[in-house]
């Protein structure tokens, strides 16, 4: 008689996963490698920005308090005793109605408090002498670009776990920081396994078919942030499975291996995980699709049976697996990021457990909708295409209707979520 397999909730087996998960390990990279990549530290400002006063506009740095006269009837003259550009300073100390003709991003002379933009004066030349006139007033600190303005020194301006953007490449670069502390991407093995499985470039025969899997879950981890260590396909062999994956395990952070979960003749890895001595977290999750998911930990590291079915195995990488590389990128915020969506179109399945729906979210009216990305079966593989959610059905249901709120989780997000159930 055939083991049955007592489902578990979907946040209980997320919980017994997290309980082994473990911490993110630093790295120091280049500058030019660290776009794409997760701060192991927090981005903390090594200077004042801009470190000096300067000019934001191109025009002429004065004391405010010669100009409190000027007015449209009433031009007021400054005598122009100097003339930089950014990037040079002058050690001229501006004296009453004296002027310094500055550009954009040029230090302010000592004394000046105002820049007066080149459009608003007159200038003119006499005995050798340069003058300006203006017939307004400025305030003090009127177009002053103040040091500081930007950032304060010691100031923490990004948290650590944060995946680097052109923006922060800018702070680092602002900062810096030649050499960056990024998390280490955790190295995650893969192997596909299924003696039906023919490689990419095979032509098809009766009864195999292409494994599409291992390209979809090496995608999977990248889009996590972590390193894909391919190991290839193994047949339904229980030995060949066995030892390569025991093999496996020594090269690797955590192991994720497709197809061989259920319960049928060929499915060896509840045996293997068995032989092994692994300690099987969980073997049925309540959840579709992606019941059959089992993860079990081995000497700490974590081996993630995901399903041969192709829209099961994606989903269970999603809830189980992501979370455990984004945790070893230093993310406090591991999990997919839930967000409400309005239901687009009638949904009639019944659920008995909870559904995760490949799902294609957008924009409408200032509204997020969703809208199931194509045929709700556990062995689709076309549905995956457009799905950037998954739409959550509690079970117990017996469909939903068009118009409705219901929770989805973002495959794109980069902000995550603590702990979405
Ligand atoms: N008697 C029962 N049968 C099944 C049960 C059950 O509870 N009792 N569960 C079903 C559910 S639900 C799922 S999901 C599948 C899970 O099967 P396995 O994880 O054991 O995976 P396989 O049997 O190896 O393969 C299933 C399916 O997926 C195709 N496959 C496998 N690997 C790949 C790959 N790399 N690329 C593309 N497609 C792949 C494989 O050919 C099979 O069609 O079990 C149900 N059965
Ligand atoms: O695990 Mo199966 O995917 O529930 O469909
Ligand atoms: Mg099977």
């Amino acid at each position: 008689m055939l083991e049955m397999r007592k489902p578990i909730s979907i946040g209980e087996a997320v919980q017994r996963i997290m309980d082994w998960k473990r911490t993110g390990q630093t790295e120091r990279i280049s500058i030019n490698d660290s776009y794409g990549r997760f701060l192991s530290e927090d981005l903390i400002a090594t200077s004042d920005v801009p470190h000096f006063t300067r000019a934001p506009y191109d025009g002429f740095a004065v004391r405010s308090i010669d100009s409190q006269e000027a007015g449209l009837n009433n031009p007021v003259e400054f005598e122009v005793i100097d003339h930089i550009g950014a990037g040079q300073t002058t050690s001229k100390v501006l004296g009453e109605k004296q002027a310094v003709r500055i550009m954009t991003g040029a230090m302010m002379p000592e004394g000046a408090d105002a820049v007066m933009m080149l459009e608003l004066v007159k200038t003119s030349e006499r005995d050798g002498k340069n003058y300006m006139t203006i017939k307004r007033k400025i305030k003090k600190g009127e177009n002053v670009s103040f040091r500081a303005e930007d950032a304060k020194q010691g100031e923490v301006l990004v948290k650590k776990g944060t995946l680097i953007n052109p923006g922060i490449q800018a702070m680092l670069a602002t900062f810096g920081y030649g050499e960056v502390p990024v998390a280490k991407k955790p190295i995650v093995g893969l192997y596909a396994t299924g003696t039906e499985l023919l490689d990419v470039n095979d032509p098809l025969v009766p009864g195999k078919i292409r494994n599409s899997n291992s390209y979809m879950i090496a995608a999977q981890i990248e889009r996590a942030g972590g390193e894909v260590n391919y190991f290839g396909t193994l047949p339904d062999d229980f030995d060949t499975c066995f030892d390569a994956i025991r093999n496996a395990l020594a090269k690797v952070d955590m192991l994720v291996t497709t197809g061989g979960v259920s319960v049928g003749d060929f499915d060896y890895l509840p045996a293997i995980y068995e032989k092994l001595g692994a300690e099987v977290l969980f073997n049925k999750v309540a959840m579709r699709p992606g019941s059959v998911t089992t993860v079990a930990q081995f000497e700490g590291k974590l081996l993630f049976g995901l399903s041969g079915n192709p829209s099961a195995c994606y989903v269970g990488f999603e809830l189980f697996t992501r979370p455990v590389i984004r945790t070893m990128l230093c993310s406090n915020k591991p999990h997919l990021r839930k967000e409400r969506a309005v239901l687009d179109t009638d949904f009639p399945k019944a659920n008995p457990f909870a559904r995760f729906v490949r799902s294609t979210t957008f924009f409408q009216d200032g509204r997020l909708m969703a809208t199931p990305s194509g045929l709700d079966k556990s062995n689709i593989v076309m549905s995956l295409a457009g799905a950037n959610s998954l739409m959550i059905l509690p079970g117990g249901t017996r469909g939903f209707e068009a118009g409705r709120e219901v929770d989805v989780l973002l495959l794109e997000d980069q902000e995550g979520s603590e702990w979405p159930w």
